[in-house]
C-alpha cells in the first residue's frame, strides 16, 4: 500500500519566532527523521558549530555550489547572507524514506513547494508582534540594525502566512512541537 505520509516538512516563520528552537526539540523527540542542515555565508555565532548548525561557507563557495546544482533552494535571507538546502543529503534519506524535516525561510519554501509539491509547509507564527521582538531581542545575537532588518522581513513574511498548509502558533515549545508531530502523523 502506499505510504500517504508526506515526506518532506518545511518549517518556516519569521527570525525569532522559535523555528531552531522548535527544530531542536523535535530532534529529541523524532530523531527518526533527517534534518538537513545548511549551507549558509554568514558567520558563525559563538556557539554554533560547523556542520552541525550550519555548514559555513565562503560567498564564492555558495555560488560554486548553485552553479553546480548542489542545493536544492537557496535564498538570500534578509537581504545579506545566502542559506541553502544540500540536494543530495535530502535526496539519500527520501529514498530510504525516511521524512525529511527543512528548516528555511519563506523564499526558500516556496521554491521546495514549485518542485515538490507532496511538500508541507508549516509556518509558525509567534503570540504576539511584541513577543517575537522580545524573542529575537532577548536572543541578544544580533546588532540593533540587523534586528530591525530581520523585523522588517517578519512583516513581510506574516502577510504571507495563509500561503502554508499549516499555521501554529509557537507559544509553549513543547506544545508547538506536539501539534508538529500530531501533523505528521495524519
Ligand atoms: N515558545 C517559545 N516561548 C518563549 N521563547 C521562545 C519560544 N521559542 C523560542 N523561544 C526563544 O526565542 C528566541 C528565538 O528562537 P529561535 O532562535 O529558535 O528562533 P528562529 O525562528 O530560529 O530565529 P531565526 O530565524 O532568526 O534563526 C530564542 O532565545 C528562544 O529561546
Ligand atoms: N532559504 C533558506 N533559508 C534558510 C536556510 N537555512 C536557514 N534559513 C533561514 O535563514 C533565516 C536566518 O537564519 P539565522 O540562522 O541566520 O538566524 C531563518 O529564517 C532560517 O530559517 C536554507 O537552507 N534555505
Amino acid at each position: 500500500m502506499a505510504d500517504k505520509q508526506p515526506a518532506v516538512w518545511v518549517i518556516s516563520g519569521p527570525s525569532g519566532v522559535g523555528k531552531g528552537t522548535v527544530c531542536n526539540r523535535l530532534r529529541e523527540r523524532r530523531p527518526d527523521l533527517h534534518y538537513s542542515v545548511s549551507m549558509t555565508t554568514r558567520a558563525p555565532r559563538p556557539d554554533e558549530v560547523d556542520g552541525t548548525s550550519y555548514h559555513f561557507v565562503t560567498p564564492e563557495d555558495f555560488q560554486d555550489l548553485v552553479e553546480r546544482g548542489m542545493l536544492l533552494e537557496y535564498a538570500q535571507v534578509h537581504g545579506t547572507n545566502y542559506y541553502g538546502t544540500p540536494r543530495e543529503p535530502v535526496e539519500k534519506a527520501l529514498a530510504q524514506r525516511t521524512p525529511v524535516v527543512l528548516e528555511i525561510d519563506l523564499q526558500g519554501a516556496r521554491q521546495v513547494k514549485q518542485n515538490m509539491p507532496e511538500a508541507r509547509l508549516v509556518f509558525l507564527t509567534p503570540p504576539s508582534w511584541d513577543e517575537l521582538v522580545n524573542r529575537l531581542r532577548r536572543r541578544g545575537t544580533e546588532d540593533e540594525a540587523t534586528q530591525e532588518r530581520r523585523l522588517e522581513t517578519a512583516r513581510m513574511e506574516l502577510a504571507a502566512r495563509d500561503e502554508a498548509d499549516h499555521v501554529v502558533e509557537n507559544r509553549a515549545v513543547e506544545d508547538t512541537v506536539s501539534t508538529l508531530i500530531g501533523l505528521m502523523s495524519l
